[in-house]
């Protein structure tokens, strides 16, 4: 049931809303404005809590968290890092190549603690409900997890920075994962000075958000929606940063 501004009987009461869709919109990516404090016990407890109630195809919750707090492995990541990045960096020349090479693309060693969570393939067996289709199911099922986390740590005012510039087979060696559990998401977690107010991406001009509009498409690619509504609902979507 729904009153007549679409509103449900279930809809949280607005304070609520306005709380989730605050943390939607300054959720950022976090590199450099870590703070060294560590993260309560009880803090990070929450927001793990938060990642283990993603949604997950059959119900497999596939997903581990490491919580990686020693410095020697933050260092052979960070060393990982390093290798790939500079790799990553011969794809850019000239103007795109010199600002690529000013970007801060991770805070693995300025973030208190380090997380990654994984998806153990191998969950659930050999036929998980929904996953016969499509395979990676499961990985896509981890990484709602990781957006839980992260929308939850922005809600406690921490900072997580997501590292994937990585040598997924030396990763895994540095964390002693067996074959069957592939590493997911190498995040960075702190307390932060601040949270920038748009995507750092954006503000060192490397790319912008893309207009929603654009994105909204009908009754197939790029085909008009059955009601011509929905597409002036959607075009009058303020751009948001
Ligand atoms: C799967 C995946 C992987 C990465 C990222 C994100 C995601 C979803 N992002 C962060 C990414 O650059 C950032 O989300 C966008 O720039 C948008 O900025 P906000 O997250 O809105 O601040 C990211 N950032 C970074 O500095 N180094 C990285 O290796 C990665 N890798």
């Amino acid at each position: 049931m729904s009153d007549p501004n679409g509103r449900s009987d279930h809809a949280f009461p607005e304070a609520q809303r306005e709380g989730l869709y605050r943390a939607i919109f300054e959720r950022r990516d976090v590199r450099s404005q870590f703070r060294p404090d560590p993260i309560p016990p009880e803090v990070l407890a929450r927001l793990l809590e938060a990642a283990h109630h993603a949604p997950s195809v059959g119900f497999m919750q596939p997903w581990d968290f490491l919580l990686i707090d020693s410095r020697e492995v933050r260092e052979r990541v960070h060393d990982i890092f390093e290798r790939e990045n500079a790799r990553a960096a011969e794809a850019h020349s000239g103007e795109r190549g010199a600002l690529y090479r000013r970007l801060k693309l991770e805070g693995i060693l300025e973030s208190p603690l380090n997380l990654c969570i994984t998806c153990d393939r191998e969950r659930g067996g050999e036929h998980v409900l929904g996953r016969q289709s499509i395979v990676e199911m499961d990985l896509f099922s981890t990484c709602l997890a990781v957006q839980n986390l992260w929308l939850a740590a922005r809600a406690e005012g921490i900072g997580v920075g997501w590292v994937s510039i990585l040598d997924q087979q030396d990763l895994a060696e540095v964390l002693g994962l067996p074959a069957h559990v592939y590493p997911l998401a190498y995040l960075c977690l702190g307390y932060v000075d601040d949270f920038l107010d748009g995507p750092e991406l954006a503000r060192a001009g490397w790319r912008q958000r893309l207009p929603l509009a654009d994105r909204v498409h009908g009754n197939g690619w790029q085909a008009p929606p059955a009601d011509a509504a929905l597409t002036r609902a959607v075009d009058a979507l303020a751009p948001r940063q």
